[in-house]
């Protein structure tokens, strides 16, 4: 082990200890105070950084051992003048400086861009905590450890050297910049950020002028749990004394800044941790464990799931939470794949604390696309999804044995428009009538007296549509007629009886005296659980309402509607549709072309002020097209704002 002394003896950085073929050079300090930046012109600074430099570089040890290759000037230089890469140009920059041209960063020109942003109180304390010992231990090198939000804004900076100081300075390198790289151009904060894993960028690798003087190493700082970002270490120091032990020393600030995190950790997250990381010691396929805070998935559900199934996979799986037994149910993914869904809560204490999922995949379709047994059609309805197969199958078998049922489900997602298409599929001749609940309480005695009155006549369907909101009074009534009905006319001659009810609506008086009623209740699931049936309705739909075949969706719609959790179900989709169509009459519809709604996938309904806030957003990116910083100016909030409320509305960018 080379062991780095000039700092190792200073009882500082020993954790630099490497072996010999990454040993490097430790950090410098100035050596005469006259090499201290003057406040003058900036050629005065380059020159005063130069001599800087000089004498930094003479009390280097093993400089270039470990450090990337040294890229020249002229390879930025041709870049920036003629768009050409050399071969010398590590990856990770060629990217970057890719992205720094197209958000239109000027090389020439620091722009720094001041603002606020909302630091978690939590992970500013941890930071605090490990810099003011990492300070200690630093002496005055000349070296810089700052740390920035996970939109690139800077949070705390230190630095013991004074001098060192005065050039971060000078590129404003302190608190309340923004070191994103769409704002700064390539560089260790921001580019770390982009790349979300540890980087070095050295001098000339820099996209803007001024910041090339300098060697940037960036380290994401994890949340403990989540593993979600939380922000960045950046170590600045000298172009010339950066090397990959700055990018070790980065890493080792960033890890300690994780540990104390996990000190603030809560008992019913460490609960969960526990389940999960058990659950994924055995895991051979998708895990995913969440409570309200917090949503972890294993390398599996994150590489072998597309985003569409992923979706939908949390979609299904927010639905049990809250739930303290452990339960198994079947989700139908947008690709075909059935997932089969083992849950088991997860508690701390007496407390539930959330739960983990573990998840087996099946293929539905096989190579050589095989075709599934096609269902009877049901006119004018679309639907392919196991899900939808299932339940119309159920209740093709409840007509058919005249076994009355109760079709439940969310409002809007077809229950009535499947018992009526069902009645037309199967016994299109006889009688169908629907008396609906929802207007009982205007006439309570007309209404028990249609009921009545429809068994004395023709048998058929009768469809009792909205259950749930029979007034209590009329329960009783009602459980009469029926259980009279119930009686005499289960028989070919007699009628289908069918119900509706929200399974959302609180309704214990029905559930206990109406429903046993009933022979069978089947479900039929919202419509985010049945993503493969959205690319069968959604063109139907499209085609019903335009009248027309000169109109299509293109597949990348289809798939972002898939995407989207559609907590009004079909007729929130038939609403959107319609407002598509108000603006576009042929041709097809892109991604582009669905209104704001549809480009966020969320896992919750949003309260209206939330959803108002959602479309400003997803408008405002759209005319931006999607660059965040510009977005966030444009709403008057901060980067760091925008990104968490991307984040939390899910709203994706397509480009
Ligand atoms: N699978 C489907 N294919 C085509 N259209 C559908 C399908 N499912 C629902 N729809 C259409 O969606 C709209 C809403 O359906 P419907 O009124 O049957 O929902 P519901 O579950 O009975 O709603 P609610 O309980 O809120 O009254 C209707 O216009 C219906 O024709």
């Amino acid at each position: 082990m080379t062991s780095v002394t000039a700092a190792a003896d200073r009882g500082g950085l020993s954790h630099f200890d490497t072996p010999p073929e990454r040993s490097g050079a430790h950090p410098v300090r100035w050596h005469d105070e006259s090499d201290r930046p003057a406040d003058g012109s900036s050629r005065q600074v380059v020159e005063a950084f130069a001599r800087y430099q000089r004498k930094a570089a003479l009390s280097m040890t093993t400089a270039s051992q470990g450090t990337p290759p040294a890229m020249d000037r002229s390879a930025r230089e041709a870049y920036l003048s003629s768009g050409t890469i050399g071969a010398d140009v590590r990856e990770v920059v060629r990217q970057s400086w890719a992205r720094s041209a197209r958000a239109g960063v000027d090389p020439s020109s620091l722009q720094p861009v001041y603002g606020d942003d909302e630091a978690d109180p939590k992970v500013l304390a941890a930071v605090d905590v490990v810099l003011a010992r990492q300070l200690d231990r630093l002496g005055r090198e000349p070296i810089s450890i700052i740390f920035a939000s996970p939109s690139g804004m800077i949070l705390r900076q230190t630095c013991p050297d004074g001098s060192l100081s005065g050039f971060l300075r000078r590129v404003s390198l302190e608190p309340g910049t923004d070191f994103g790289e769409g704002r700064v151009g390539t560089n260790g904060i921001g580019t770390a950020l982009q790349a979300e894993k540890p980087t070095l960028i050295m001098g000339a690798e820099h996209f803007a002028d001024e910041l090339t003087i300098f060697a940037c190493a960036g380290a994401p700082v994890h949340h403990p749990v989540s593993r979600s970002i939380v922000g960045i270490i950046d170590l600045t120091c000298t172009a010339a004394n950066g090397n990959t032990l700055l990018l070790s020393y980065a890493q080792t600030v960033a890890e300690q800044i994780e540990l104390e995190l996990l000190q603030t950790v809560g008992g019913k997250q460490l609960a969960l941790l526990r389940d999960y990381l058990a659950a994924c010691r055995h895991a051979t396929g998708p895990i995913v464990a969440l409570n309200s805070d917090l949503v972890m998935m294993n390398h599996h559900a994150q590489q072998s799931l597309s985003d569409s199934d992923r979706a939908v996979l949390l979609a299904r799986t927010s639905d049990a939470r809250g739930n303290a037994k452990p339960t198994v149910f079947v989700a139908d993914l947008p690709s075909g794949t059935l997932a089969r869904m083992d849950y088991r809560p997860t508690f701390s204490g007496a407390e539930l604390a959330g739960g983990v999922f573990r998840v087996g995949l099946t293929a539905t379709r096989k190579e050589g696309g095989e075709r599934r047994v096609e269902p009877p059609r049901l006119p004018g309805l679309a639907g392919h999804s196991r899900s939808w197969m299932r339940t119309t199958s159920a209740l093709r078998q409840a007509l058919r044995a005249d076994r009355w049922a109760v079709l439940e489900g969310e409002e809007g997602v077809g229950k009535f428009a499947l018992i009526r298409a069902m009645h037309y599929a199967e016994m299109p001749d006889r009688h169908f009538r629907m008396i609906d609940a929802q207007t009982a309480a205007e006439d309570p005695e007309g209404w028990l007296t249609a009921v009545e009155e429809e068994f004395e006549g023709p048998p058929g369907t009768l469809v009792l549509r909205h259950l749930d909101l029979l007034p209590g009074r009329m329960i009783g009534p009602l459980s009469e007629i029926l259980l009279q009905q119930a009686a005499h006319s289960r028989n070919a001659e007699g009628h289908w009886v069918v119900a509706t009810i929200d399974q959302a609506a609180d309704h214990p008086a029905v559930l206990a005296q109406l429903v046993p009623i009933f022979d069978v209740t089947i479900a039929l699931e919202p419509l985010r659980h049945r993503g493969e049936d959205i690319g069968v309705l959604a063109p139907l739909m499209l085609a019903q309402i335009a009248q027309s075949e000169e109109i299509t969706l293109s597949a990348r719609a289809v798939n972002q509607l898939q995407r989207h959790p559609w907590p009004g179900n079909v007729t929130q989709l038939q609403k959107v549709l319609r407002a598509v169509l108000s603006y576009k009459r042929r041709g097809v519809v892109d991604v582009a072309d669905l209104p704001a709604e549809c480009l966020a996938v969320g896992r919750r309904t949003l309260t209206s002020i939330e959803s108002i806030e959602r479309d400003a957003i997803v408008r405002s990116l759209q005319s931006q097209g999607g660059n965040k910083s510009l977005a966030a100016i444009d709403l008057g909030m901060s980067r760091a704002t925008i990104y968490r409320k991307i984040r939390e509305y899910s709203i994706t960018i397509t480009g």
